[in-house]
């Protein structure tokens, strides 16, 4: 099942476009990296792909047809803010079994402490709480998994860790995973292919 955006262009309300024909693919199972400066868009294209916004010129398909807004999203998000993703008004068992009830040998691998899942989200670290957030979006359904900066506020080993459990999983499953990043080394090793976000107006 491919992830096709197709003569994708967006501006924000009678903005100046932000980029304007963009062509992307995704296969199952494939790494990709996207960059390009900072404020060039990456981030919206990033809720496009993943449903949160329409694009204004161009389409969106996920295996041939329209990706669904409702339900289970096989196209699966994680940004740089875990605290910005997490209700602050639900313990983090709440939060991590929102979409779908991970296993205990998932937590594990993502370093997850079983007494983490009674606090709150505020009596846990930014690295805990991305942790939790990463797993929350590796449900069965997740088809891609799109990366924007997601471990780029945490230390070099609980990144390594992330990483390699995502990429077990990937492979495990076919997943495919976009992964935007300013780390160019990061980039390099992760992805089996890069693409930069152009303008082209
Ligand atoms: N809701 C919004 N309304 C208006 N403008 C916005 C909105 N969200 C983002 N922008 C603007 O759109 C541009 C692109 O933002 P975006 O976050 O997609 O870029 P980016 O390439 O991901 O940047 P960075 O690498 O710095 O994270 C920026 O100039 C930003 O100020």
């Amino acid at each position: 099942m491919q992830l096709d955006a197709k003569d994708v262009g967006f501006r924000y309300g009678n903005g100046e476009w932000l980029f304007r024909g963009v062509n992307f693919t995704i296969n199952p199972g494939e790494i990709v990296g996207i960059v390009g400066p900072s404020g060039q868009g990456k981030t919206t294209f990033a809720r496009i792909l993943a449903g949160f916004e329409n694009p204004i010129e161009g389409t969106v398909t996920l295996g041939g047809l329209p990706v669904k807004k409702k339900g289970y999203q096989p196209i699966q998000l994680v940004f740089q803010h875990p605290e910005k993703a997490i209700n602050p008004r639900w313990k983090m068992q709440k939060s991590l079994r929102e979409g779908w009830e991970p296993e205990r040998a998932l937590l594990e691998a993502f370093g997850i402490e079983q007494e983490w899942l009674t606090r709150w989200p505020n009596e846990l670290s930014g690295g805990e709480l991305q942790r939790f957030c990463v797993v929350r979006a590796l449900g069965p359904e997740t088809r891609f998994l799109i990366a924007d900066e997601m471990t780029t506020m945490l230390d070099a080993i609980t990144q390594a860790q992330i990483w390699h459990a995502v990429l077990e999983i990937a492979k495990k499953r076919e997943m495919g995973v976009i992964v935007i990043s300013h780390e160019a080394k990061l980039i390099e090793r992760l992805c089996s292919r890069v693409v930069t976000l152009n303008k082209n107006e």
